[in-house]
């Protein structure tokens, strides 16, 4: 065999098998349409871990075919370093699909996604108003532009996003219906380390030391849930929660805030008062986490 060949055979022997081009995806999809097939899609950015795993998983049980998309979207990157030090593991991520009979990785480069010329955007107003949207300026419009490209390309009919990125799902939810997007969003349950991290791909860049110390974010969550339910007020929650995150190895708190359905328009699970959400700093890294109050 020439190494041509090898590559070739590889290629086709790949599983799940990659894509790279809009036209390659759009005929695969529409071979599985002649067949009545319900199509699902991931959207991801890659460096797979067991929460991208478990929306592949749902994806399986509701859908005929399923596509996992990778592509790390500069659009939505408001800070350059973060863009720059994003983890990319294509590799591995294939090797992380595999068990699961994916039947394709879309995986497009950035010119493919943003052709020369590229001049829309797909904006959600309010919702993006409040918490990783007023931290992080444009970051939504990226996602939604994205998402919404996706959308489009894969021609799925279900799309699969996990309840750790709360916010997002709840502005690809609204940019769905103010579009009429034939696709339905489905929400996932946001998947924990033993210790009760949320996982997270930027996890990776944590020392070991941060590591260890992460855990303080979604355990003073916790305890901040425990009191609001407990009928004490949001600001000296707050307060106390903040002071033990910084006496813990966090650098900086973006918002620790409890939001209700009529800030986030939600569909998901809002027991009680509603849902509490943190974005804190810790090691460079940023982490976010929301749990139902
Ligand atoms: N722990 C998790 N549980 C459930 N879903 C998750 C989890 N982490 C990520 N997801 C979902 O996977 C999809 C792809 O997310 P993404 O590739 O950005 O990974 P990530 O781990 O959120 O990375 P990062 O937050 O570092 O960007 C999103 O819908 C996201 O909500
Ligand atoms: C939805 C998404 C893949 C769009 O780039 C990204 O925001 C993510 O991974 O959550
Ligand atoms: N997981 C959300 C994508 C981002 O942080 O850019």
């Amino acid at each position: 065999m020439t190494r041509q060949d090898q590559i070739v055979f590889d290629h086709a022997a790949r599983n799940p098998q990659i894509i790279r081009s809009l036209r390659d995806l759009r005929t695969k999809v529409a071979e599985w349409r002649k067949d009545g097939a319900r199509i699902g899609v991931v959207p991801t950015m890659g460096a797979l871990h067991d929460g991208h795993l478990s929306l592949v998983k749902a994806a399986k049980h509701d859908c005929d075919r399923v596509i996992v998309t990778l592509f790390v979207n500069p659009a939505q990157f408001n800070n350059p370093s973060d863009l720059d030090s994003y983890p990319r593991t294509e590799d591995s991520d294939c090797d992380k699909l595999a068990p699961f009979a994916v039947d394709v990785l879309y995986a497009p480069d950035v010119d493919q996604m943003y052709p020369t010329g590229f001049a829309t955007t797909v904006s959600v107003s309010g919702l993006t108003d409040v918490l990783c949207g007023a931290h992080r300026p444009g970051h939504f419009d990226g996602v939604a532009t994205i998402v919404t490209k996706l959308f489009m390309q894969s021609g799925a009919d279900k799309a699969y996003f996990g309840e750790k990125d709360f916010q997002q799902l709840q502005v690809v939810r609204r940019m769905t219906r103010d579009l009429d997007l034939p696709i339905e969003v489905i929400g996932c349950p946001t998947v924990r380390e033993r210790d009760g991290l949320a996982m997270s791909s930027r996890n990776e860049r944590l020392s070991d030391t941060a590591r260890g110390q992460a855990a303080g974010l979604i355990r003073e969550m916790r305890r901040m849930a425990e009191g609001l339910r407990a009928g004490g007020g949001v600001a000296d929650l707050r307060a106390v929660a903040e002071a033990q995150l910084l006496q813990d190895g966090f650098t900086e708190v973006d918002y620790l805030d409890l939001r209700g359905a009529e800030d986030l328009e939600c569909q998901e699970r809002l027991s009680g008062e509603g849902r509490l959400f943190a974005a804190a700093w810790i090691d460079g890294v940023r982490l976010i986490d929301n749990i139902p109050v």
